[in-house]
C-alpha cells in the first residue's frame, strides 16, 4: 500500500470505532481481517497512525482547526513522520486511495502550533472532567505528565531469573535494541518505536517459549519487587488475573515462599497456568473463583491486592479507554477497591503486610483508598513506601511522586516521572 492508502485505512478504522462504539483493537482486527492483501508494515503503519490520534486526539484537532478524522490522522503523521507539509503534498502526488488533504495553510499552521491558546485539558489531551483529579493526583506539573501518557510506550520484558540471569536474556533480544531498565534490576526495554514500524514480537523466541523472560511493564516490575516477598513467607495475591505479579513474586523469592493465587474472574486466570509452567514457578497454589478460601484467613504474611482499576496509567497503552472513561465508572471502581481490601485484610495474619496496587494514577483509586481503609479498619497503618523504595532500589533514585498521608507515604509512578506505566503502591501492616 501506497501513504494514502495507509491514511484512508487510519480514517476508515477510527470512523469505524467512533460509529460502532467498539475497541480499537477489534476495530484494526477487523480491517485486516477484511483487506488481507496488507502486509505487516501496512498494518503496523495504520496501527500507529490510528493510535497516535487516539493519545492525542484534542491536541491535533486544536492545531488542526478541526475533529475530522481525515485531518487528525494527516497531523498525527506529519508529527510522526517528521515530514513538512510540501514533502508530504509531494509524497500523496498522484496517490488516488488518499483522502482530501487539507490546505497548506492549515498545514503549516497544524506544524507551527503548539498547545498554546488551548484549555489545560486539551493540551493534556484528556476529557475535561479528568483536569482536577489528574492535576490533583500530579501536582502543578499535571499537563506535562498527561502527554507523557500520550506518548507511545516502550516494550518491557521482565527477565525471569528462576531461569536466566539478565545479561543472558539482553544478548538473546540484543538484535532488537533491548537494554537494561533503569529502575527494575531484571528488567529489560527495547525503546518505543519511532515513525513506522512495530515492536518485534519477542513471544516467538526461544527465551520467552522456554519461560527465561516474560512481557512486563517496568513499573509493574518495580510494585511486585515493593512487595519483598521472602523466602518462608506464606503469600497471596488476591488478583492475580493472569498472573503477572504472582509470576514476578515466585521469582523475587526464589520459589522459596509459599504463593497462593486468586483472581474472582476465571476467563482472566485463566492463562496462568501455562505461564507458571513455563516460568518454573512451582512454589504458586492457584485458587479457583469458587475454591472456599476461609481456611486461609489470617495466616498470610504478605497479602497482594492488584486491584482492578480505571486504568489510567496504561494511556499510552490503552489510549481509546481514556476517552471511554467516565466519574460512573471511576466511581464504580473506587467501591470495588474498599470492598476487595477489605476481603483481602481477612487473610493477613497479626504482623503481616498488605500491598495496595493499581495501575491509576487518580487519587480517588489511590491515596483516598488506603485512607478510607485506614478509617475504617483498626489495627493497620501505612508503612513508609519512599523508605522501602530506598531500601530496594538503592541504585534508582526517587523517580517517583511520593505523597505522605496517615504517617506513612505511597508511591505513585508515571511515565514522566518513572518512565514507566502509572503505578501506584501503598503498603499496609497490620499491627502485631
Ligand atoms: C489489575 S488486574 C490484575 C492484574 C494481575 N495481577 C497481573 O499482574 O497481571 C485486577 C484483577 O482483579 C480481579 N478482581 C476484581 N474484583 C475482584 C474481587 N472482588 N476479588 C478478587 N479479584 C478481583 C479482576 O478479575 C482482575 O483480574
Amino acid at each position: 500500500m501506497r501513504l494514502g492508502g495507509r491514511i484512508a485505512a487510519a480514517v476508515e478504522v477510527l470512523d469505524d470505532m467512533a460509529s460502532r462504539r467498539r475497541p480499537v483493537a477489534d476495530a484494526l482486527k477487523d480491517w485486516g481481517l477484511s483487506h488481507r492483501f496488507a502486509g505487516s508494515g501496512d498494518r503496523s503503519a495504520i496501527g500507529n497512525l490510528v493510535y497516535d490520534v487516539l493519545r492525542r486526539r484534542r491536541s491535533l484537532a486544536h492545531r488542526m482547526g478541526t475533529d475530522a478524522t481525515g485531518p487528525l490522522v494527516f497531523g498525527a503523521f506529519l508529527d510522526s513522520s517528521g515530514m513538512d507539509p510540501a514533502e508530504l503534498r509531494a509524497a500523496l502526488d498522484g496517490d488516488r486511495f488518499a483522502p482530501p488533504l487539507p490546505d497548506d495553510a492549515v498545514l503549516a499552521r497544524f506544524r507551527r502550533a503548539g498547545a498554546e491558546g488551548s484549555e489545560p485539558a486539551v493540551a493534556a489531551d484528556v476529557p475535561d472532567w479528568l483536569a482536577e483529579p489528574l492535576r490533583a493526583a500530579l501536582g502543578d506539573d499535571w499537563i506535562a505528565e498527561a502527554r507523557a501518557l500520550s506518548d507511545r510506550p516502550p516494550l518491557d520484558m521482565r527477565v525471569n531469573t528462576l531461569k536466566a540471569a539478565r545479561g543472558e536474556v539482553e544478548a538473546e533480544l540484543a538484535p532488537f535494541g533491548a537494554g537494561p531498565t533503569p529502575l527494575s534490576p531484571v528488567g529489560l526495554r527495547v525503546a518505543p518505536i519511532a515513525g513506522e514500524g512495530r515492536h518485534p514480537n519477542v513471544q516467538v523466541e526461544r527465551g520467552f517459549q522456554t519461560g527465561a523472560f516474560e512481557i512486563q511493564d517496568e513499573g509493574s516490575q518495580v510494585a511486585a519487587l515493593l512487595c519483598g516477598a521472602r523466602a518462608g513467607e506464606r503469600v497471596l495475591d488476591y488478583c492475580a488475573g493472569a498472573g503477572g505479579k504472582t509470576l514476578a513474586l515466585a521469582a523475587a523469592s526464589d520459589n522459596q515462599a509459599e504463593i497462593h493465587a486468586f483472581d474472582a474472574d476465571r476467563q482472566r486466570l485463566a492463562p496462568i497456568w501455562d505461564r507458571l509452567a513455563r516460568a518454573g514457578a512451582s512454589s504458586v497454589t492457584v485458587h479457583a473463583p469458587r475454591d472456599d478460601l476461609t481456611p486461609l484467613h489470617g495466616t498470610m504474611d504478605l497479602v497482594v491486592v492488584d486491584a482492578p482499576c480505571t486504568g489510567t496509567g496504561t494511556w499510552r497503552r490503552r489510549p481509546d479507554a481514556k476517552w471511554r472513561l467516565n466519574e460512573a465508572q471511576l466511581a464504580k471502581r473506587t467501591g470495588e477497591q474498599d470492598k476487595v481490601l477489605d476481603a483481602a485484610a481477612r487473610f493477613a495474619k497479626p504482623g503481616a503486610r498488605l500491598a495496595y496496587i493499581t495501575c491509576s494514577v487518580l487519587r480517588a483509586e489511590n491515596a483516598e483508598r488506603v485512607e478510607a481503609f485506614l478509617g475504617r479498619m483498626p489495627g493497620w497503618r501505612l508503612a513508609d513506601a519512599e523508605a522501602l523504595w530506598a531500601d530496594r532500589l538503592p541504585a534508582a533514585g526517587p523517580a517517583y511522586h511520593a505523597e505522605r498521608i496517615a504517617a506513612g507515604s505511597v508511591l505513585t509512578l508515571t511515565p514522566l516521572r518513572s518512565g514507566t506505566d502509572g503505578f501506584f503502591f501503598a503498603l499496609l501492616e497490620r499491627t502485631p
